[in-house]
């Protein structure tokens, strides 16, 4: 018998990360992500994701340097990026941009650990510039270029606003990109996966990843959960526009969860908390409250919780970034989760190619010729 959605199939051993529902604990590596958000920051998730323990504070200033000599975009890249239409989805381009940059990497060895340690950072110091330039350059926009005297996390919101983030704001997006960065085997992981048990490369792999990611089951919900939070001007305006979804039978971006399902998504808490924190500081209080009342509807409508995207949303968008960049952000947070997963692909692979259930016809002929 087939398993629709390969629901809680096992389909690999992993010593990455793993989703205790019960405990409501995402384990990373041994430690819970919970606890990483409030007392780490993304470039120490970083160099635990890539070389299996928690980066000394020397280590992680090493490895910032690292991924700052790698910064910049070649012009062609840019270039291409300016070629394309003002229409074009931001994921169509983020995707477009990655694959056309695994060109000019000059490693040749895709394979090997180091090899992919290396492309890993190179990733992690481009893909956010992808992401700002990618829309800088089909809104007609100046390209902004990375300023190292910036930290990574303050770059990157630098090059996607414009402008130089506080202190609070940089805390906070820190913990969005934490929250983002990985989280076992979702589809665009397991794309990833997949694609790289042919052996192929990580780039490729990536390319892959970014259009699973694009879509509304999966990391382009935060995207529509931001639609949703800004059509409804009021708490009133948004209970009335989820009924009017759940009479219609559709679907309400940000909440349920594959695995979660019935149980709270603790990165969803973690938002939820930071949301809170940027909404009193930017005189925003009714966003927050909105959107705990959208979270009240669907507990009392469906028994449904919220997930990640829902409050991941609007703190993206009370931190200046435009909605169309949501899932491009929520890729490059995830760039270091799924390259560990590559490696590790890589580092034991056995070729993905399951079997079907068939029920088409059989014994057909073709008309003699
Ligand atoms: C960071 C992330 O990528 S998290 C995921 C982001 N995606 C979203 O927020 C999209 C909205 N959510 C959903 O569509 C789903 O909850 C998914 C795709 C995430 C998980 O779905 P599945 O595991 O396939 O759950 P499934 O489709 O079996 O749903 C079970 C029941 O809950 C209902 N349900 C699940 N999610 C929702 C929702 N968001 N709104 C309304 N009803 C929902 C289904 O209609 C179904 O009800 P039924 O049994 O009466 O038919
Ligand atoms: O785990 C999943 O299926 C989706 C998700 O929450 C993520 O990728 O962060």
């Amino acid at each position: 018998m087939s398993v629709p959605g390969l629901e809680n199939v096992i389909a690999n051993e992993t010593a990455i990360s793993y989703l205790d529902v019960e405990k409501e604990e995402i384990v990373l590596r041994g430690y819970d992500l919970i606890e990483l958000a409030n007392n780490a920051t993304y470039l120490d998730i970083a160099g635990l994701l890539l070389d299996g323990a928690l980066p000394t504070p020397e280590e992680r200033r090493l490895l910032e340097v690292k991924i700052k000599s790698e910064y910049g975009l070649p012009r062609n890249i840019q270039s291409i990026l300016q070629l394309l239409p003002e229409q074009a989805n931001m994921m169509d381009v983020l995707r477009t941009g990655i694959s056309a940059i695994a060109s000019y990497d000059e490693e040749l060895d895709d394979r090997s650990n180091d090899a992919n340690t290396h492309k890993a950072i190179r990733l992690l110091a481009k893909v956010p510039q992808i992401v700002a330039n990618g829309f800088q350059a089909t809104n007609n926009q100046p390209l902004i270029e990375p300023r190292k005297d910036l930290s990574y996390v303050s770059n990157f919101l630098y090059m996607i606003t414009g402008n130089v983030p506080t202190l609070m704001e940089e805390e906070v997006f820190d913990q969005s990109l934490i929250a983002y960065s990985e989280h076992e085997l979702p589809n665009s992981t397991f794309a990833a996966r997949v694609i790289a048990s042919t052996q192929s490369d990580l780039y490729g792999a990536l390319t892959g990843a970014v259009a699973s990611l694009k879509g509304t089951l999966h990391g382009g919900a935060n995207e529509a959960v931001m639609y949703m939070l800004l059509e409804a001007q009021t708490e009133a305006d948004l209970e009335r526009l989820m009924l009017k979804k759940l009479s219609q039978k559709e679907r309400i971006m940000g909440f349920g969860h594959r695995v979660y399902m019935r149980k709270a998504d603790p990165r969803a808490l973690l938002m939820k908390e930071a949301l809170a924190e940027l909404a009193a500081e930017k005189n925003a209080q009714e966003l927050y409250d909105r959107c705990v009342a959208g979270e009240q509807v669907m507990k009392r409508e469906k028994n449904l919780y919220p997930n990640l995207d829902y409050y991941a949303a609007p703190v993206f968008h009370l931190l200046g970034i435009p909605i169309d960049l949501f899932t491009p952000v929520f890729l490059a947070a995830r760039t270091i989760g799924i390259s560990a997963h590559v490696m590790e692909q890589h580092g034991n692979n056995r070729l993905f190619r399951p079997r079907v259930h068939y029920t088409g016809p059989r014994n057909l002929h073709p008309p003699i010729k």
